[in-house]
């Protein structure tokens, strides 16, 4: 799916999407992706040129629609199984593999000072560093969630409504102060 608004992101007006009862989608047949799963190929032609903050600075960047953190997670089953890997993939390991990877996002932006959004300055290489190393922390997220049986889309749209509570529009609007700092 290309770039849109940003309206249709599930959840952040307030209304909760519909999931199947198996979690899974049709996400395998979409025009602009397709997506093997047991190759865990993946194409995203359509959506790079957004992405890579060529275009469309005005609008609110969106993601593609598919794979869903269901297809995430299953894709990432299939590869840990393929190779026998799941004795290695305990919640602890997963967790300090993706702190790790999150360190090797932190190294893409050290010494750079402050960085504008969409990265206008960076390289194509550099973007597609990035993404790359953005990635390998959500696979890990994604696959720590599953193995500590968090529903993680579950569990987001459930943390979000408690932000919305803790950050009421009204009282907090343009301000950045930590929900503790408010005296009612
Ligand atoms: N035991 C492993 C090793 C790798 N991966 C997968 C998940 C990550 O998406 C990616 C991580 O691979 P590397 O550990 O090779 O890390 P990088 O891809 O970041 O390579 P480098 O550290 O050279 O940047 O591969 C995995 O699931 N389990």
């Amino acid at each position: 799916m290309m770039a849109t608004s940003g309206k249709e992101a599930c959840g952040l007006n307030g209304d909760v999407p519909s999931v199947s009862s198996n979690g899974s989608s049709d996400a395998f047949t979409n025009k602009s992706h397709s997506f093997v799963v047991n190759g865990a190929a993946a194409e995203a032609s359509s959506h790079s040129k957004l992405q890579n903050g060529g275009s469309g600075r005005d609008e609110r960047f969106t993601f593609s629609s598919q794979p869903t953190i269901e297809d995430i997670r299953r894709m990432q089953a299939e590869f840990t199984d393929e190779r026998n890997w799941n004795q290695f993939h305990q919640p602890r390991n997963l967790l300090l593999a993706m702190v790790g990877e999150v360190g090797e996002v932190s190294e893409l932006f050290q010494w750079r000072g402050e960085v504008a959004e969409g990265l206008p300055d960076w390289t194509e290489s550099e973007r597609e560093h990035l993404a790359h190393e953005l990635s390998d922390v959500m696979i890990y997220l994604v696959e720590l969630a599953e193995k500590c049986h968090v529903d993680l889309p579950q569990a987001v749209l459930r943390k979000m409504a408690l932000n919305r509570q803790k950050y009421p529009a009204s009282k907090v609007h343009g301000s950045a102060k930590k929900y503790t700092e408010y005296k009612d």
